[in-house]
């Protein structure tokens, strides 16, 4: 049902012979599988070529067997070993290419078609999909809109076509089966990564990958840091350890001996827990950690994990520019800072991107990849296609001050904080816990940036009010008093120990929020639950809408998934712009509306353009807002 021969004493050649059209029976499925096992094992074999007998390469399943029960090897699993095979295979089109002789000829990484092949997912005409990967590697070839037109209407399209849209590489008069063989000859050696067409785009070969920790004091000299800011800190550990157990080989650097060997000890550890869990040995050996930047000379791919201070970063990436080679990827671990300006100080802005990891890295699922205005397509596809085997849901955003989920964010802590300085302290707030965890000194360093708190307020500056808006300052006073959240054992809440995760209500803020009304003259109320949800989350969406206004995130779905998978939005909520649109748009614009009335210094809580246009044009469901959306970047 195939034939195995070796040709060019180097190219394993797989002919299919099931007559009349190759069609994948049973018997063929079982032998391309054998066929496969032996040229990946054989070392004597460079690479594959897969033909079919009598001009057809393979007509699809065998119709013949329609009639009774699926028996024989499964054809999906076989594809995609076929595709994560490492030797190279080349699909040598005679013929047809139809329906699973099609997903056949696209998990090989090369496609060398006869011009008069006929290519095709004619499934559709026999009320079926094409699911064995069709529908998935397709659109990834060639685009959404041209594979659906293919999916739906069960098209044959010619070899010329199939070149035009890129599905084959190469158009050839002579006999398909020879030209592939030299073809694969030639591919040896060639990076495989980018020819594996179920990986998002045309990333490049990901080998190692170095992550860096470099403590901020060390570069500094701000002692006051220390302890505060371990250097293969919270994030630099996790992110290590997410490559390690994928296999990526990891080269860890920090500033000096003792912070290197407390890091290594706690990555290793991590590391042997989760292999312990999952059941499998842990992979040390791709670790390597080091206190010489010299050390990145060679890598692939850098991510830089040094604390959230821009200053330091830029420090950090012209460092990297002298070190490491011109093609180098650099990608910044990033909450918010403009990854542009990262970009600028280094010698290869095309080559910089932002991957924002979520704290513990080696835990939360999401990655936000920020697309800068220089980042190449290659360069953010080759961000994805890394989160993708680092086992992350990406979602590629914009670049501007805390991206997506950070800069929702800021409009919703706000109105906690304010209903704090309204009503009573203790109502069921996430956004408390969660400021807790993530470390309450990050949000306070961004604000000093911005000038919002610190030195260089104008002293007289109303207390309550900062660049023409209200203000809410005991978030700083918090922090002022050291207490930085989990980490310090105390923030909103107390915890039992550092790093504690059993928050208690803390007296003493209590006392804080009281001292702090009684100077200000504020009269405490009760707040309705319904006007904490809705000022707290309305804004949140509020936002949301701006984010899609000034193309920030491509889709209204990507906002959500950036909530549900990296903020704990609840999921039965589907996220803030779908919980927005079942609460209704028009109640939204409503409420908003109402409280913007009532707090007029709260610019977040005026409502956006977009969601009032929405509302003009009928409240659409949230998969036709992007119609009604101007601005696309075109990254996203
Ligand atoms: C395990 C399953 C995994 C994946 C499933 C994937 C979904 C599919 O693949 S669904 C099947 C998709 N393929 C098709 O729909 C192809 C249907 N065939 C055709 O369109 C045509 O036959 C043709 C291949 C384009 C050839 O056309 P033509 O040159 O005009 O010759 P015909 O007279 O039509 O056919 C010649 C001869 O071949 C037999 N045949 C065709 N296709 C198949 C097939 N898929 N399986 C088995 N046999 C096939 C056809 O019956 C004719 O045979 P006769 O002996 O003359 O009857």
């Amino acid at each position: 049902m195939a034939r195995y021969e070796l040709v060019k004493r180097s190219v394993a050649l797989i002919t299919l012979t099931n007559p009349p059209v190759n069609a994948l029976s049973s018997a063929v499925r079982h032998a391309i599988a054998k066929s496969m096992e032996c040229a990946l094992s054989d070392p004597k074999v460079t690479a594959v070529v897969i033909c079919g007998e009598n001009g057809s390469f393979c007509g699809g399943a065998d119709i013949r067997e329609f009639a009774g029960p699926l028996k024989g090897p499964p054809l999906v699993p076989l594809l995609d070993a076929i595709e994560a095979g490492e030797k190279p295979v080349v699909a040598a089109i005679e013929g047809v290419a139809l329906g699973g002789g099609f997903e056949l000829a696209l998990v090989c990484h090369y496609r060398i078609a006869h011009s008069k092949a006929r290519l095709g997912l004619p499934e559709v005409t026999l009320g079926i999909l094409p699911a064995a990967g069709g529908t998935q590697r397709l659109p990834r070839l060639i685009g959404i809109s041209a594979a659906l037109e293919l999916i739906t209407t069960g098209r044959h399209i010619s070899a010329q076509e199939a070149l035009k849209l890129g599905i084959v590489d190469q158009v050839t008069e002579q006999n398909a089966c020879e030209v592939a063989v030299e073809f694969a000859l030639r591919a040896v050696a060639k990076p495989l990564l980018s020819r594996r067409v179920s990986m998002p785009c045309k990333p490049r070969e990901i080998r190692s990958a170095a992550v860096m920790g470099i403590k901020r004091e060390c570069l500094h000299g701000h002692e006051q840091d220390l302890g505060m800011v371990p250097s293969l800190g919270t994030m630099g550990r996790g992110i290590a350890v997410c490559l390690a157990r994928v296999g990526i080989s990891v080269i860890a650097v920090e500033s000096e001996n003792k912070l290197l060997e407390t890091g290594r000890q706690m990555v290793i550890g991590m590391l042997e827990r989760d292999a312990k869990r999952r059941g499998v040995s842990a992979s040390l050996n791709l670790l390597k950690f080091t206190i010489s930047l010299q050390d990145l000379k060679d890598v692939n791919l850098v991510i830089e994990a040094v604390f959230e201070d821009m200053a330091l970063k830029k420090r950090v990436f012209q460092e990297l520019s002298k070190v490491c080679r011109p093609a180098t990827l650099f990608c910044t671990n990033t909450s918010g800072l403009d990854v542009d300006a990262l970009a600028g100080v280094t010698d290869r802005p095309h080559l910089v991107v932002g991957m924002h990891f979520f704290s513990p890295a080696h835990v939360m699922k999401l990655l936000e990849v920020v697309c800068g205005p220089r980042s190449s397509s290659e360069t953010i596809a080759t961000a994805m296609s890394l989160g993708k085997r680092m086992g992350k849901v990406r979602v590629a955003v914009g670049n501007c001050p805390g991206f997506v989920g950070n800069r929702m964010l800021k409009p919703y802590i706000d109105q906690a904080t304010f209903l704090l300085e309204e009503g009573d302290f203790g109502f069921a707030m996430g956004v408390f816990r969660m400021s807790d965890l993530a470390g309450l000194d990050v949000g306070w360093r961004v604000w000093k940036e911005s000038g919002l708190t610190g030195s260089d307020v104008d002293p007289e500056n109303p207390p309550r009010r900062r660049q023409g808006r209200r203000y809410c300052p005991i978030p700083d006073m918090v922090c002022e008093k050291g207490r930085f959240g989990q980490k310090t054992g105390r923030g909103w809440y107390m915890y039992d120990k550092r790093g504690g995760t059993n928050a208690k209500p803390d007296p003493l803020i209590q006392i804080l929020l009281e001292t702090y009304r009684s100077k200000y003259g504020i009269q405490p109320h009760n707040i309705s639950n319904q006007e904490i949800i809705e000022r707290c989350l309305f804004a949140l969406a509020n936002e949301g809408f701006r984010i899609l206004e000034d193309g920030i995130a491509a889709r209204p779905e990507d906002i959500d998934v950036i909530y549900l998978f990296g903020y704990g939005f609840p999921r039965h909520r589907g996220g803030p712009m779908f919980y927005a649109s079942m609460v209704g748009l028009e109640r939204v614009l409503e409420r908003l509306e109402h409280y913007h009335q009532a707090h007029p210094d709260v610019p977040h809580l005026k409502p956006s353009p977009l969601l009032k246009k929405l509302v003009a044009c009928g409240s659409p469901p949230v998969q036709k807002w992007r119609e009604h959306i101007k601005t696309m970047h075109s990254h996203l």
